[in-house]
Formats: structure tokens, sequence, C-alpha cells
């Protein structure tokens, strides 16, 4: 039998109204494209599970509602995700200029640790004719921050699986990171606390 690990991930979707998240999300989980715009209401989960080298990971993936008014309440979905996606819509420029708004949001959230939180960009519709955002800007905006940029179409499905595992793969190594950093703090710790015990 295959002693695979398993490792639940809480990852996030996040941006501007109608770039495409949850169509996104459908096309990585079911497969399926919708040419009707349905908005998110607040928040809606996906899961998935992958296997990743000898990890079975099951992604809980949560889309959220780019809908201002719903912005102070989708956040405080952001609090224990493992990681992030976020995206834009390249025939869109406000789309794109929200990101560092969203970003901030996301960050805000997140309690600080030795390990950088994963984030990729995704710039959404490339099948469209009239981008208004080009490939270098949007990549000079992820060199900046460090962060994978991937050009995508949920339409026609275009580097979707990529983004999506590219994302998840980095938040797994931040994941077994993290454990191993808090391992080795209760090995380093363990004499002590015997001792103490016994004296
Ligand atoms: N041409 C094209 N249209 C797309 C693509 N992705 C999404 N759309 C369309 O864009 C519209 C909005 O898509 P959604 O996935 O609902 O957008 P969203 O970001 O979830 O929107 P909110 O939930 O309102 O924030 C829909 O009509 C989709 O069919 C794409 O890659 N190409
Ligand atoms: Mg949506």
């Amino acid at each position: 039998m295959n002693p695979r690990k398993k490792v639940d991930l809480k990852l996030i979707i996040v941006g501007a109204i109608g770039v495409g998240k949850t169509s996104l999300l459908h096309q990585y989980v079911h497969k399926t494209f919708y040419e009707e715009y349905q908005t998110t209401l607040g928040a809606s989960i996906l899961s998935k599970i992958i296997i990743l080298g000898d990890t079975t990971l099951k992604l809980q993936i949560w889309d959220t509602g780019g809908q201002e008014r719903f912005r102070s309440m989708v956040s405080t979905f952001y609090k224990g995700s493992d990681g992030c996606i976020l995206a834009f819509d390249v025939t869109d420029l406000e789309s794109f200029e929200a990101l560092d708004i969203w970003r901030g949001d996301v960050l805000a959230k997140i309690v600080p640790m030795e390990q950088s939180y994963p984030m990729v960009l995704l710039g959404n519709k490339i099948d469209l004719a009239d981008r208004k955002v080009p490939q270098e800007v949007a990549q000079g905006w992820c060199r900046e921050k460090d962060i994978p940029y991937f050009e995508v179409s949920a339409k026609n499905d275009i580097n979707v699986v990529q983004a999506f595992e590219m994302l998840a793969s980095r938040a797994l190594s931040r994941y077994q990171s993290i454990l191993e950093n808090h391992l080795t703090e209760s090995i380093k710790l363990s004499p002590d606390q015997s001792r103490s015990r016994c004296c």
C-alpha cells in the first residue's frame, strides 16, 4: 500500500467584479465554462483532490464575490488561508489597477510567518481581442512583488491548471516548512520540559 501523506489546504481567489474568478474555478474543478454571468454573492467553496509527489492534497478553494459591497465581508474568509489567486481581466484596466488594494486586503488578514505567503496573479480573458493591459506591464507588477504571473483564459482553458497547481505546490511547501519548524521547536523544547517535570 502507498503510504501517501494527506494534506488539506485552504486557497482563496480574489479580484474585481466580473474578471472571471468563478469561471476560472469552474474550469479548474469541473472543466466547464458558462457564457452567462452570475455574480457571486459573498463567497462559495469548491473542493478538488490532487496528487503532488507523495502527497494527496485536498484543496478547498474559496471563491469570493468582487462586488464592492462584499469587500469587508469576504475579507473575513481570507484568515487561515494557505495561498491566494489574485485575478484581473486583461481587457479591463481598472481591474488591474485595483490589484494593490486586493493584495493589501489579503496580506492584512494573514499572520506574518517566516515563510512568505504564496500568491499567483492570473490575467484572464486572453481569448478576447480588446486587451487593455499589456503582458509586460502585468509581468512588471509581479516582478516587483515576487509573484508568478500566468496569462489565462477560463473560456478556452488556457494555463488554468498550471496556475492553480503552481499555487498549490507553493502552498504545500510553505505548509511543510511551517510543520518542520514546529517539530524542530518541540524537539528543542522537550529536554527542558522533561527536566522541569522531574526536578
Ligand atoms: N471571453 C471570456 N469571457 C470570460 C472568461 N472568463 C469569464 N468570462 C465571462 O466573464 C463574465 C464574468 O465571469 P465570472 O466568472 O462570473 O466573474 P467573477 O469574477 O466571478 O465575478 P463576481 O463574482 O461578480 O466577482 C461571465 O460572463 C463569463 O462568461 C474568459 O476567459 N474569456
Ligand atoms: Mg464570481
